[in-house]
Protein backbone atom coordinates (compact mmCIF):
# COMPACT_ATOMS: atom_id res chain seq x y z
CA UNK A 1 0.00 0.00 0.00
CA UNK A 2 1.59 3.47 -0.91
CA UNK A 3 2.04 6.59 1.41
CA UNK A 4 -1.28 8.33 2.45
CA UNK A 5 0.26 11.29 4.41
CA UNK A 6 3.74 12.69 3.90
CA UNK A 7 5.60 16.20 5.46
CA UNK A 8 8.58 16.85 3.70
CA UNK A 9 10.79 19.57 5.35
CA UNK A 10 7.91 20.37 7.52
CA UNK A 11 7.72 23.52 9.80
CA UNK A 12 5.59 25.54 11.61
CA UNK A 13 5.62 27.19 15.28
CA UNK A 14 7.71 24.89 17.54
CA UNK A 15 8.83 22.43 15.21
CA UNK A 16 11.12 22.52 12.17
CA UNK A 17 12.70 20.15 9.29
CA UNK A 18 9.85 17.44 10.15
CA UNK A 19 9.94 14.56 7.71
CA UNK A 20 8.00 12.15 8.10
CA UNK A 21 6.13 9.42 6.20
CA UNK A 22 2.25 7.74 7.42
CA UNK A 23 0.76 4.39 5.77
CA UNK A 24 -2.55 3.82 5.43
CA UNK A 25 -3.75 2.69 8.70
CA UNK A 26 -0.70 3.70 10.32
CA UNK A 27 -1.50 5.35 14.36
CA UNK A 28 1.00 7.38 15.30
CA UNK A 29 0.90 8.62 18.54
CA UNK A 30 2.25 12.15 20.05
CA UNK A 31 3.49 12.85 23.77
CA UNK A 32 5.25 15.93 25.26
CA UNK A 33 5.52 18.42 27.72
CA UNK A 34 2.46 21.11 28.60
CA UNK A 35 3.17 23.77 25.75
CA UNK A 36 5.47 21.99 23.69
CA UNK A 37 3.61 22.81 20.59
CA UNK A 38 1.52 19.54 20.00
CA UNK A 39 -1.72 21.51 19.12
CA UNK A 40 0.06 23.93 16.86
CA UNK A 41 1.52 20.81 14.98
CA UNK A 42 -1.91 19.52 14.53
CA UNK A 43 -3.25 22.69 13.39
CA UNK A 44 -0.76 23.43 10.95
CA UNK A 45 -1.24 20.05 9.35
CA UNK A 46 -4.93 20.74 8.76
CA UNK A 47 -3.69 23.98 7.05
CA UNK A 48 -5.27 26.15 9.97
CA UNK A 49 -1.92 27.78 10.83
CA UNK A 50 0.29 28.57 8.71
CA UNK A 51 3.36 26.44 8.03
CA UNK A 52 6.70 25.84 5.55
CA UNK A 53 7.75 23.05 3.73
CA UNK A 54 5.38 20.49 2.13
CA UNK A 55 2.32 18.50 2.93
CA UNK A 56 1.42 15.64 0.67
CA UNK A 57 -1.85 13.21 0.87
CA UNK A 58 -1.92 10.33 -1.85
CA UNK A 59 0.74 12.47 -3.96
CA UNK A 60 -1.28 15.57 -4.07
CA UNK A 61 0.39 18.24 -2.55
CA UNK A 62 -1.61 20.22 -0.12
CA UNK A 63 -1.40 23.51 -2.05
CA UNK A 64 -2.84 22.09 -4.87
CA UNK A 65 -6.20 21.81 -3.26
CA UNK A 66 -8.52 24.40 -1.94
CA UNK A 67 -7.94 24.90 2.15
CA UNK A 68 -11.57 23.45 2.91
CA UNK A 69 -10.94 20.00 0.81
CA UNK A 70 -7.81 19.29 2.71
CA UNK A 71 -9.65 20.06 6.10
CA UNK A 72 -12.17 17.70 4.84
CA UNK A 73 -9.53 14.64 4.00
CA UNK A 74 -7.38 15.90 6.95
CA UNK A 75 -9.69 16.42 9.72
CA UNK A 76 -8.50 17.90 12.96
CA UNK A 77 -10.41 17.06 16.36
CA UNK A 78 -9.24 19.97 19.06
CA UNK A 79 -9.18 19.96 22.33
CA UNK A 80 -12.37 22.61 22.32
CA UNK A 81 -15.00 22.06 19.36
CA UNK A 82 -16.72 24.76 18.19
CA UNK A 83 -20.34 24.27 17.65
CA UNK A 84 -22.78 27.30 15.71
CA UNK A 85 -26.33 25.67 15.67
CA UNK A 86 -28.30 25.43 18.53
CA UNK A 87 -28.80 21.90 19.17
CA UNK A 88 -26.84 18.76 17.83
CA UNK A 89 -28.48 17.93 14.34
CA UNK A 90 -27.74 20.18 12.39
CA UNK A 91 -24.32 19.93 12.64
CA UNK A 92 -24.50 16.33 11.16
CA UNK A 93 -25.67 15.24 7.30
CA UNK A 94 -25.57 11.75 7.76
CA UNK A 95 -24.12 9.32 10.86
CA UNK A 96 -24.29 5.75 11.51
CA UNK A 97 -26.45 4.60 14.16
CA UNK A 98 -24.12 2.41 15.19
CA UNK A 99 -21.37 4.88 15.99
CA UNK A 100 -23.52 6.92 18.21
CA UNK A 101 -24.21 3.97 20.30
CA UNK A 102 -20.65 2.67 20.35
CA UNK A 103 -19.88 6.39 22.25
CA UNK A 104 -23.07 5.34 24.48
CA UNK A 105 -25.69 7.78 22.98
CA UNK A 106 -28.99 7.45 21.71
CA UNK A 107 -30.93 8.76 18.70
CA UNK A 108 -32.24 11.53 21.31
CA UNK A 109 -29.01 12.76 21.64
CA UNK A 110 -29.74 14.44 18.01
CA UNK A 111 -31.79 16.72 19.74
CA UNK A 112 -30.10 18.30 22.61
CA UNK A 113 -29.35 21.90 23.34
CA UNK A 114 -25.66 22.32 22.46
CA UNK A 115 -25.65 24.79 25.04
CA UNK A 116 -26.45 21.70 28.12
CA UNK A 117 -23.89 19.55 26.80
CA UNK A 118 -21.29 18.33 29.42
CA UNK A 119 -18.00 18.88 27.96
CA UNK A 120 -17.58 14.82 27.70
CA UNK A 121 -20.74 15.08 25.34
CA UNK A 122 -18.90 17.87 23.38
CA UNK A 123 -16.01 15.85 23.18
CA UNK A 124 -18.12 12.64 22.00
CA UNK A 125 -20.38 14.35 19.91
CA UNK A 126 -17.13 16.54 17.99
CA UNK A 127 -15.67 13.28 17.28
CA UNK A 128 -18.28 11.90 15.68
CA UNK A 129 -18.97 15.14 13.75
CA UNK A 130 -15.10 14.65 12.57
CA UNK A 131 -15.73 10.96 12.11
CA UNK A 132 -18.45 11.38 9.86
CA UNK A 133 -16.59 13.56 7.27
CA UNK A 134 -14.73 10.29 6.96
CA UNK A 135 -11.57 11.81 6.73
CA UNK A 136 -8.94 9.83 5.30
CA UNK A 137 -6.20 11.85 7.94
CA UNK A 138 -7.73 12.34 11.77
CA UNK A 139 -5.59 14.49 13.73
CA UNK A 140 -7.01 13.70 17.42
CA UNK A 141 -6.63 16.41 19.75
CA UNK A 142 -6.52 15.01 23.38
CA UNK A 143 -9.94 12.96 22.46
CA UNK A 144 -10.39 11.63 25.74
CA UNK A 145 -9.20 14.72 27.80
CA UNK A 146 -12.51 15.41 29.30
CA UNK A 147 -13.74 11.60 29.48
CA UNK A 148 -14.13 8.92 32.37
CA UNK A 149 -12.57 5.52 31.94
CA UNK A 150 -16.51 4.09 30.70
CA UNK A 151 -16.15 6.50 27.27
CA UNK A 152 -12.53 6.36 27.16
CA UNK A 153 -13.02 2.32 26.80
CA UNK A 154 -15.88 3.32 24.06
CA UNK A 155 -13.95 6.12 22.67
CA UNK A 156 -10.68 3.97 21.64
CA UNK A 157 -12.94 1.07 20.76
CA UNK A 158 -14.76 2.85 18.09
CA UNK A 159 -11.58 4.24 16.85
CA UNK A 160 -9.86 1.06 16.85
CA UNK A 161 -12.87 -0.35 14.71
CA UNK A 162 -12.61 2.30 12.04
CA UNK A 163 -8.91 1.79 11.74
CA UNK A 164 -9.55 -1.97 10.87
CA UNK A 165 -12.70 -0.66 8.55
CA UNK A 166 -11.31 2.15 6.96
CA UNK A 167 -7.66 2.37 7.28
CA UNK A 168 -7.51 6.16 7.94
CA UNK A 169 -4.01 8.07 9.35
CA UNK A 170 -4.12 8.92 12.71
CA UNK A 171 -2.19 11.38 14.83
CA UNK A 172 -3.18 10.59 18.43
CA UNK A 173 -1.92 13.63 20.92
CA UNK A 174 -2.49 12.20 24.28
CA UNK A 175 -0.80 12.95 27.96
CA UNK A 176 -1.66 9.01 28.41
CA UNK A 177 1.14 6.78 27.45
CA UNK A 178 -0.76 4.05 28.51
CA UNK A 179 -3.29 4.66 25.97
CA UNK A 180 -0.99 5.76 23.29
CA UNK A 181 0.64 2.04 23.60
CA UNK A 182 -2.72 0.88 23.47
CA UNK A 183 -4.31 2.66 20.30
CA UNK A 184 -1.03 3.47 18.18
CA UNK A 185 1.73 2.02 16.47
CA UNK A 186 4.65 4.40 17.07
CA UNK A 187 5.01 6.85 19.47
CA UNK A 188 6.93 10.14 19.52
CA UNK A 189 8.13 12.46 21.87
CA UNK A 190 7.72 16.67 20.93
CA UNK A 191 9.99 18.65 22.77
CA UNK A 192 12.20 21.62 22.31
CA UNK A 193 11.00 22.00 18.98
CA UNK A 194 11.66 18.58 17.47
CA UNK A 195 10.64 14.88 17.52
CA UNK A 196 12.09 11.82 18.71
CA UNK A 197 10.87 8.27 18.99
CA UNK A 198 9.72 7.80 22.45
CA UNK A 199 12.46 4.92 23.57
CA UNK A 200 15.30 7.68 22.17
CA UNK A 201 13.49 10.18 24.48
CA UNK A 202 13.01 7.83 27.54
CA UNK A 203 16.54 6.31 27.02
CA UNK A 204 17.68 10.20 26.94
CA UNK A 205 19.16 9.22 23.92
CA UNK A 206 18.33 12.36 21.32
CA UNK A 207 21.71 14.20 21.96
CA UNK A 208 22.41 16.50 19.52
CA UNK A 209 21.59 13.96 16.59
CA UNK A 210 19.02 14.40 13.69
CA UNK A 211 15.71 12.60 14.77
CA UNK A 212 15.35 9.86 12.67
CA UNK A 213 12.85 9.67 9.72
CA UNK A 214 10.17 7.81 10.81
CA UNK A 215 8.59 5.50 7.96
CA UNK A 216 5.37 3.85 9.50
N1 LIG B 1 -1.86 31.52 18.50
C1 LIG B 1 -0.75 31.45 19.23
N2 LIG B 1 0.19 32.39 19.11
C2 LIG B 1 1.32 32.34 19.84
N3 LIG B 1 1.61 31.35 20.70
C3 LIG B 1 0.72 30.39 20.84
C4 LIG B 1 -0.51 30.37 20.12
N4 LIG B 1 -1.20 29.29 20.47
C5 LIG B 1 -0.44 28.65 21.38
N5 LIG B 1 0.71 29.31 21.60
C6 LIG B 1 1.80 28.93 22.49
O1 LIG B 1 2.54 27.90 21.83
C7 LIG B 1 2.96 26.93 22.76
C8 LIG B 1 2.48 25.56 22.34
O2 LIG B 1 1.09 25.48 22.52
P1 LIG B 1 0.29 24.13 22.27
O3 LIG B 1 -1.15 24.42 22.58
O4 LIG B 1 0.58 23.62 20.91
O5 LIG B 1 0.92 23.16 23.35
P2 LIG B 1 0.62 21.64 23.64
O6 LIG B 1 1.88 20.88 23.46
O7 LIG B 1 -0.57 21.19 22.85
O8 LIG B 1 0.26 21.73 25.19
P3 LIG B 1 -0.76 20.90 26.11
O9 LIG B 1 -0.16 19.55 26.28
O10 LIG B 1 -0.76 21.70 27.38
O11 LIG B 1 -2.09 20.89 25.42
C9 LIG B 1 2.43 27.37 24.12
O12 LIG B 1 3.47 28.02 24.80
C10 LIG B 1 1.32 28.31 23.78
O13 LIG B 1 1.16 29.31 24.77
Amino acid sequence: MGTVFKLVDFGCRGVEGLNMELAAGRCLGLTGPSGSGKSLLLRALADLDPYEGRMFLDGVEAVRMPAPQWRRKVALLPAESAWWHDTVAPHFDALPASWLEGLGFDARAMEWQISHLSSGERQRLGLLRMLAQRPAVMLLDEPTANLDPKNTARVESLLEGLRRETDPVMIWVSHDLDQLRRCCDDIMVLAHGRLTALDEAAAGDGGDRAPEVPRL
